[in-house]
């Protein structure tokens, strides 16, 4: 079959801040006929200027867009918005995932021309431009949308470039690909640190005190901080480690369960890091959400694949097949694991309602759990956070298991 490509050339009439309008956004899927120009021909630039090539997704939150953008499992990906309205709250100090924005860019329908919440302290378009993060409005967002659901995912370029001529940002999107890319050493911390911070009160509902019970190795693929605040509200000690952090570092910590996190890009691009998950799988108690959920089906021996177009929002229906309740979930993942190719043992515990997919996984036996999504960002009164009560109990059954530690003795000497 002949190769087909097909390009969105966009004019972008306005530049914030920009005396010379820029010349031209340009999305490519490798597929047949261009469409949707006049759509987006009136496209507008805000946050940052340059040139970016990426994955375009679709994230069907209504809001959270603070969260979105600095949510490192979108390294490599244009998010595009599909509810119309975005920038209306602005921007605030406390809802930042990360210590950075790793996404590509932001696509957008409409931006709000104020912004109206006691906790903003700036605009979404100042926010971006200062991160240096592209963003395009007044797009059909709904049209690419549908696209991307018809066609599957699709490599997009934008630019804001005068110079970059339609053919070169064309071939640029034809040499870059997310599939077989590690994006999680470009967002993993460098150093290990421990974390303290818990959920802040008035947003707790469930947590257990402020006791640090448990001693907790987290894994940063690409971590949010709002993980890390639910273990600690949790009563959980934590050391966070970058990715490439040696397996046998981490069991020489003695921790009392090991956390494998979120991250962006292809489960099977890093290779090393599901060789770490496969020396920790059965010595202690493991906890996967995301990419960890990921990284933990392939060292069970299982296969991940790339679906059609993704999960991205905070609406998505799971069925908890334990108690057959179905909770309301936060994703984003490109990935899923195919419960097909596990080993036996190994439960399916949760499956997405929209499409059948293997959401979450058990290996009781080995005191391993996973969800394909996010526990600690369940709309309404902590949903799923239950997720992080169950990792609590794995690691107090472990722990009730474990020998008291040899008091020396005279004897020892
Ligand atoms: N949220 C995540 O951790 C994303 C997992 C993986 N990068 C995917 O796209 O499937």
């Amino acid at each position: 079959m002949a190769a087909k490509s097909l390009g969105f050339a966009v004019s972008v009439s306005h530049l914030l801040g920009s005396k010379s309008p820029p010349k031209l956004c340009v999305f490519t899927i490798s597929d047949v006929l261009p469409m949707g120009l006049e759509e987006i021909d009136q496209a507008k630039s805000f946050g940052a200027a340059g040139t970016q090539v990426g994955e375009v997704v679709f994230n069907t939150s209504l809001t959270g867009y603070q969260e979105i953008l600095t949510y490192p499992s979108y390294a490599g990906q244009f998010v595009l918005m599909t509810n119309p309205h975005i920038g209306n709250t602005g921007v605030n100090l406390d809802d930042e995932e990360s210590r950075q924005c790793f996404l590509a860019g932001l696509v957008i329908r409409s931006l709000s021309i104020s912004t109206s919440s006691w906790r903003s302290v700036e605009t979404l378009g100042d926010y971006l431009a200062e991160r240096n993060i592209m963003g395009i409005y007044d797009v059909d967002t709904r049209a690419i949308t549908r696209r991307l659901r018809r066609d599957g995912s699709l490599i997009g370029v934008l630019s804001t470039d005068n110079s970059v001529t339609d053919e070169e940002l064309l071939k640029m999107s034809h040499s870059w690909d997310i599939v077989g890319i590690d994006l999680i050493s470009g967002v993993s911390c460098r150093a290990v640190h421990e974390w303290v911070d818990k959920t802040k009160q008035e947003w707790d509902f469930s947590s257990r005190g402020s006791e640090e019970i448990f001693h907790v190795v987290a894994y940063d693929f690409g971590i949010k901080h709002n993980i890390l605040r639910r273990l600690a509200s949790y009563g959980c000690k934590i050391t966070v480690v970058p990715s490439t952090w040696p397996a046998t570092e981490t069991l020489k910590m003695n921790p009392d369960g090991v956390l494998f996190s979120n991250g962006p890009g292809d489960p099977s691009a890093i290779p090393y890091a599901i060789e770490t998950v496969k020396k920790i799988l059965g010595k202690v108690p493991v906890f996967g959400i995301c990419m960890g959920h990921q990284l933990l089906g392939q060292a069970l021996g299982g296969n991940t694949f790339k679906m059609k177009f993704g999960h991205h929002g905070g609406n998505h229906p799971v069925r908890n097949l334990r108690t057959g309740h179905v909770e309301i979930s936060a994703q984003n993942h490109n990935y899923a694991v195919d419960p097909a190719t596990l080993p036996k043992g190994v439960e399916v515990t949760h499956i997405n309602l929209n499409d059948g997919s293997c959401a979450g996984l058990a290996f009781p036996a080995q005191r391993i759990m996973s969800l394909q999504y996010h526990p600690e960002a369940s709309p309404g009164p902590h949903d799923s956070d239950y997720a992080f009560r169950e990792f609590v109990e794995l690691m107090e059954q472990q722990k009730s298991k474990k020998p008291e530690p040899r008091l020396s003795t005279v004897s020892d000497a």
